[in-house]
């Protein structure tokens, strides 16, 4: 079974059809990235599947559950987290403490038991300390664990938000952009990160405008247009798909044409 099953969504913006019947599943440890020009509805179908949008129509499943409208922090007590197109970071904080805030949905133990400072809580204080040291090795960021955030480079930023999304242990990320503004050692350090999450088992679902990325590292992917999906199959399909390749051909918008993608 999917994990996650969005069939028939749709949204409109005042006489706007945004995101119009769009249909897709995604299984654990498989990486579906949703591609289309500016404005195709990519990040407005994001903002339905976390819950930060109500849809207008249709559903989202997770496990098997219905979990249409969700509120983002419920649905990532669920398994679901995402990280959003501009960076969410706290740049004065520390790198480790930027992780730990990633904890706190998750956190669920009565106030007085911490204002008590009860040997319970202090174990779990630990743990999470420990947990979150090892998500920063995970994203490669360990050694800068005490450094203030904002001294990092802008690639490792985007792997602390990663970091961050992966406190809550989750079974599916949705990534907005990832490898936005990267240069191109940073992009690769993405890649390789998120075909480790992958591997693990994480289902991840992608939008990103980098197709050279998109086109090594998706296992599906989804093209969206003005709203509505256009094609979808395995890279080297839908990188011949005609539709696809008129569909970029008629804006400004793609980094690359995705017909030429693969090298
Ligand atoms: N909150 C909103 N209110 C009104 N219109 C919106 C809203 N959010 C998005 N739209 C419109 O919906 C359409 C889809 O926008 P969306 O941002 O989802 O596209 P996108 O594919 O993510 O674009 P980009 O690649 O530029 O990020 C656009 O026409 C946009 O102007």
């Amino acid at each position: 079974m999917s994990l996650l099953e969005v069939s028939g969504l749709g949204i409109s913006f005042g006489g706007l059809r945004a995101v119009e019947d769009v249909s897709f599943s995604v299984s654990p440890g498989e990486i579906v990235s949703v591609i289309g020009p500016n404005g195709a509805g990519k990040t407005t179908l994001f903002n339905m599947i976390s819950g930060i949008y109500r849809p207008g129509r249709g559903s989202v499943r997770l496990n098997g559950q219905d979990v249409t409208a969700t509120a983002p922090h419920l649905l990532a007590r669920m398994g679901l987290s995402r990280t959003f197109q501009n960076l969410q970071i706290f740049q004065e904080m520390t790198v480790l403490d930027n992780v730990l805030a990633g904890y706190h949905l998750t956190e669920r133990g009565p106030v007085w038991a911490d204002l008590l400072a009860l040997p319970s809580m202090r174990r779990r204080a630990a743990e999470v300390r420990r947990g979150a040291r090892d998500l920063l090795a995970r994203v490669r960021l360990d050694k800068a664990a005490e450094q203030e955030a904002g001294s990092l480079s802008y690639g490792a930023l985007k792997r602390l938000e990663i970091a961050r999304a992966l406190a809550l242990g989750p079974k599916i990320l949705l990534l907005d952009e990832p490898a936005a503004g990267c240069n191109a050692v940073e992009t690769e350090e993405i890649d390789h990160l998120i075909a480790e999450l992958a591997a693990s088992g994480i289902a991840i679902l992608l939008v990103e405008h980098d197709m050279k990325l998109v086109m090594r590292i998706s296992s599906h992917i989804v093209v969206l247009d003005h709203g509505q999906k256009i094609a979808e199959g395995d890279p080297a399909t839908v990188s011949r798909n005609p539709a696809v390749i008129a569909a970029y051909l008629g804006t400004d918008a793609p980094t690359e044409d995705p017909a030429h993608a693969d090298g």
